[in-house]
Order: structure tokens, then C-alpha cells, then sequence
């Protein structure tokens, strides 16, 4: 006889959710166990937001029930009751960036009434921190933490309200394998304190390796729920994607063509980019880079290693303190994104929230933003030229989107992204630089918008892809590999994930690396025993630098 099972910490049943033509959630279910780390997974709009939304009380659903622990979810604007059974640490930070660390976790609830006793209260938090083992100074501004103190700080929160589900959306897209290393730590030690967690993840492979069941969304619906360990990679993905592939020929760039004007590239022509003595003081040394046409070039590093600030520089965000900087010969004006934009420099940003789009405008509005001189004569607008511009752009990369009209703010995270892409092709750049364009995107729409990236440089002109992600930098013709603001190697083709990991975190042993990609064997220089620092991820997915 089977002991009774305990309830789920959560389980929604029958989900409707709609927002006006757009059908979210579609008699959607899901389930998780006490201690359970139970994964989510979906391409860009499947509603996994949506859901987690639905699950913490954010969103009413137009149909179905959720329950905690076989109780009835509480009232919607109750939100402490909520509070107190589930909690989600989101890509962007929930807490107030001006207040104490002991501020934000006794945010709305400090103990005891009327006066505030500071002493008392930051003593609490600090006793709170420590029973949860987080290591941050109570007195810390929120704003001066790290991402990875801040979600530890937010799971803490969290956790002091009592409750023993925690959603995690995208925990690891801003952390560096050390962050990625320690949160999974304390996600795992908290499992074994019965706390439950549903992990959202576009990196497959984060799924295999910290979690138990995973549940597939797939246009709206609840497709499957399985043991990881029973579900291969390539099932997983035929679920998400709805096909095994064959019939696609497993090539999701073949539906996907950007309207580039289509010219041969011209190797070892004049180059599309150059940099002569670039420098930011503190953040990289002074850089030589050459881009040719038809040629993709990767700076590859982890945080802060300065390939960000490179590449914000290449697009004008960021002011060399020297150096000079050419479009096709031609010198651009540092420090000035209109002015790179006009030499012919696309960027698609790292962070679409901040950089990237008018979420109030419409998708039409926001790809062609930096067009509007080509949609109309004299100045003027035309509303049609506009839609047909965007139609062929959510046509061709694929945005899932009710028309060009719907506003950005109704799509999905990575559909968003497509739509910060869309712009930034527009305008057929000479040089398009990508930081982390993938970040959000799922599996399939990765592969698409990497061969559209290719097919830039097929078209003539050149890409810089600033990435930490391994799948991103395998599209590059070159790598340049940072750490602590230098070059410390150069790959050509055919580095192992290895080699490339092993550089990023500062491993370059001598004879590592050759000027022109003769990257030698590192040995086992990045054999730190961390199975995801191997890199020969011949069985995963994705190959993020984890
Ligand atoms: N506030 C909203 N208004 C209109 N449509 C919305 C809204 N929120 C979500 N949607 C739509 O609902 C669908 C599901 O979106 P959701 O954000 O839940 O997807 P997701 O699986 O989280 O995607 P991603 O992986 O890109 O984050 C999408 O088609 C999206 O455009």
C-alpha cells in the first residue's frame, strides 16, 4: 500500500487566461510536490509568465483554480496571504534600490507598531540572513548588492514569510558560473528543507541538472510533465517545439530570412569596422579590432571581463577615454549613439527593458524606429508602409504577435527581443553588435536568430557578437576571448567549449593561444571538477558559459 501522498504545494487546473484576442493560458495545469524542483520550459509566448502571474496572485484567471496545499488560493489583493505560500525572484529585482538590505526584507511588515527600532530591526534581518546562510551586510544599500546577493536576498525575504514554493524566472540569465554555482547550491540545500521550487529556464541543460520533473507549455497548453531523468534532451525539445524536427529538417533557419538586400560579401575587403588604440581606463585596454565583410567576430568574456564595455562602446553608450574608431574607413564620433547609428552601426542591447524598446508602441512602431525616414516622403509617416515594414519583419523572424499594431508591452519576454533585433536590421547596418542576443530566447528561436545574424555577414556586411554564451560565440568566423579588460586569447574555428571556457575565466596557460585561432590544448586547465566547466557539452542543448 502506497503511503497517501502529500498534497502539492501548488496546482492549478484548468487555466484560461486572455487578453483580449490573445489566448495566454488555454485550460493550462501544473502541479508541484513538496520539495520538489520541478522546471517549466516553453519557446518565447508559450505563457510561462503568464502562468507564474496566475500562480502568485498577480493575475486573476478568467477560468480554472489554484490551490496551496489542497487549500483554496487566497483573494486576489490579499497579498500577504500570497506572501505567504509562494514567492518569485524575477530577472529584475524587486527590491527598492535605496533602502538597506534589513529595509527590504521588513519592507510593509516591520515588527512590532509605531516607532521603528532601527538597531532591533537590522539585527532581525541579520539573524534572518544567517538562518538562511546568506553572507550580506545587513546595512547594505540594496542598490550596491550583486545580482546573485540580491536573489539570495530576495529568496531569504521569501522565505521568511513562510513560504515553501519559491518561482525562480530565468534566475541564472544574469550570473557567471560561479553565481550560477552557488545559487544551485542553496537551491539544493534548501530541497532538502522540504521548500519547493517550479525554475523557469530557457538553458536546458540548468534543467537536467537541478531538477526533478520538468512540465512542457507549448501555445498556450500543457503538453507534458516527466521525470528529467526519463526525458531525453531531443524529446524535451520535440515537445517545446511540437516537432521532432525531421520535418523541418531540424534547420529553424530555413523559415527564417531577414530582408537584407542580398550582395556576395567580399572577403578580406575593406573593413566594415576597425578600432585603433580604444581604450576605457579601468574597464579594457587600449584594443586593436579589425571586422571584416562577411565576417562574425565574438568577444567572448564573463562579467565584467570589459567585453560589454567594449562593445558599448563600439555602439556609442560608452565614451573611450582614447583611441579611434572607423566604419568602412570612415571615423565615427565616440561616444554617441546617433552618430554610430548613422555610420552604419546596428545594436541590439543586452537589456531590452532599459535600452531596447517604447513598451507603450506598438511592434510596428518599435521596428522601425530607426527607419522612420524611409517610410513616407518629406518627413511624413505612412501608417501603411509602416505595417508592411513590420509584417515582414515578424514574418521573417518569426515574432509571435496578435499584428503589427499589438503594443510590445503584450508580447513575451523573447518575442520582445525579436522585435529589438527587427529594429536593429532595419536600417541593413554595416556592422551589426549583438550583446547577449539570445538572452530570453528560446531554443529554436536561438538557432533562427543566429543564422540571421549569419546571414548579415552573408550579406556583406560584419557582426560582433558580445556573449558569455557558447552557442552564441560558435557562429563567430573569430573569438576573442577577455579577461580583466585584455585579449588573453584568439580562436579561429574549431575551439572546444573547454578551451574557450578556460580562457574566459583567466586560464590561459603558455602556448594556450595563437594570434590566429592555434588554440592549443588547455590541458586540464579548466578541469576545476565542475562537470559544467568541462565544456565538451557534446549531450547538451545549449553551451552557455554556465
Ligand atoms: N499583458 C498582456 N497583454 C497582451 N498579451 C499578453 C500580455 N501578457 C502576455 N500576453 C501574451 O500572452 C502570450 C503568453 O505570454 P507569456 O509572457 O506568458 O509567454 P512566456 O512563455 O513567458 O514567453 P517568454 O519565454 O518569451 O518569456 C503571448 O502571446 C503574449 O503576447
Amino acid at each position: 500500500m502506497a503511503a497517501v501522498e502529500q498534497p502539492a504545494v501548488v496546482r492549478a487546473r484548468g487555466i484560461v487566461k486572455r487578453f483580449g484576442p490573445t489566448v495566454a493560458l488555454d485550460h493550462a495545469r501544473l502541479a508541484v510536490r513538496p520539495g520538489e524542483a520541478h522546471a517549466l520550459v516553453g519557446r518565447n509566448g508559450a505563457g510561462k509568465s503568464t502562468l507564474v502571474s496566475v500562480l502568485t496572485g498577480m493575475e486573476r484567471p478568467d477560468e480554472g483554480e489554484v490551490t496551496f496545499s489542497g487549500e483554496p488560493a487566497p483573494g486576489y489583493g490579499d497579498t500577504a496571504a500570497w506572501q505567504r505560500r509562494v514567492a518569485c525572484v524575477y530577472q529584475k529585482s524587486m527590491v527598492v534600490p535605496e533602502l538597506t538590505v534589513a529595509e527590504n526584507l521588513y519592507l510593509n511588515r516591520f515588527p512590532g507598531t509605531g516607532r521603528i527600532r532601527w538597531h532591533a530591526l537590522r539585527e532581525e534581518a541579520r539573524a534572518l540572513l544567517a538562518e538562511y546562510g546568506v553572507a550580506v551586510d545587513p546595512r547594505a544599500r540594496a542598490k550596491d548588492l550583486g545580482v546573485e546577493q540580491r536573489q539570495f536576498v530576495e529568496i531569504a525575504r521569501a522565505l521568511s514569510f513562510g513560504a515553501r514554493l519559491i518561482i525562480l524566472d530565468e534566475p541564472t540569465a544574469q550570473l557567471d558560473a560561479g553565481g550560477i554555482e552557488r545559487l544551485f547550491a542553496k537551491l539544493r540545500e534548501l530541497r532538502r528543507q522540504q521548500v519547493a521550487f517550479l525554475f523557469i529556464s530557457h538553458h536546458l541543460q540548468e534543467v537536467y541538472e537541478l531538477c526533478d520533473t520538468v512540465t512542457v507549455f507549448r501555445d498556450a497548453r500543457h503538453v507534458l510533465t516527466a521525470p528529467v531523468a526519463e526525458l531525453p534532451k531531443e524529446a524535451l525539445v520535440a515537445a517545446m517545439t511540437g516537432d521532432d524536427g525531421a520535418a523541418s529538417g531540424g534547420d529553424s533557419r530555413a523559415a527564417v530570412r531577414v530582408p537584407v538586400t542580398r550582395k556576395e560579401a567580399t572577403p578580406g575587403g575593406e573593413p566594415v569596422l576597425r578600432t585603433e588604440g580604444l581604450v576605457r581606463e579601468g574597464e579594457f585596454e587600449p584594443l586593436d579590432l579589425v571586422v571584416r565583410p562577411g565576417e562574425v567576430l565574438g568577444l567572448a568574456g564573463a562579467t565584467a571581463s570589459g567585453n560589454t564595455a567594449v562593445g558599448e562602446t563600439l555602439v556609442g553608450l560608452r565614451t573611450p577615454a582614447g583611441g579611434r574608431l572607423s566604419v568602412r574607413g570612415r571615423p565615427v564620433r565616440p561616444g554617441s549613439v546617433p552618430h554610430a547609428i548613422d555610420a552604419g552601426i546596428g545594436y541590439v542591447p543586452e537589456d531590452r527593458h532599459d535600452q531596447g524598446l517604447v513598451l507603450g508602441r506598438s511592434v510596428a512602431e518599435n521596428a522601425t524606429l530607426t527607419v522612420t525616414d524611409q517610410l513616407g516622403p518629406y518627413g511624413t509617416v505612412l501608417p501603411s508602409r509602416t505595417r508592411a515594414f513590420a509584417q515582414r519583419m515578424i514574418t521573417s523572424l518569426d515574432i509571435k504577435t496578435s499584428g503589427p499594431s499589438q503594443p510590445v508591452s503584450g508580447l513575451s519576454g523573447g518575442n520582445q527581443q525579436k522585435v529589438v533585433i527587427a529594429r536593429a536590421l532595419a536600417r541593413e547596418p554595416s556592422v551589426l553588435v549583438a550583446i547577449r542576443p539570445t538572452a530570453g530566447v528560446d531554443v529554436r528561436s536561438k538557432d533562427a536568430l543566429l543564422g540571421v545574424v549569419r546571414d548579415v555577414a552573408a550579406a556583406g556586411s560584419g557582426a560582433v557578437i558580445v556573449s558569455d554564451e557558447l552557442d552564441d560565440l560558435r557562429i563567430c568566423d573569430r573569438v576573442l576571448a577577455f579577461f580583466h579588460g585584455r585579449v588573453v586569447a584568439e580562436f579561429g574555428g574549431g575551439w572546444s567549449d573547454r578551451q574557450l571556457v578556460a580562457a574566459m575565466e583567466g586560464m590561459t596557460g603558455p602556448g594556450t593561444t595563437g594570434p590566429n585561432g592555434t588554440a592549443g590544448d588547455t590541458g586540464d586547465a579548466g578541469g576545476t571538477g565542475d562537470a559544467r566547466d568541462a565544456g565538451d557539452t557534446g549531450d547538451r542543448t545549449e553551451g552557455r558559459q554556465p
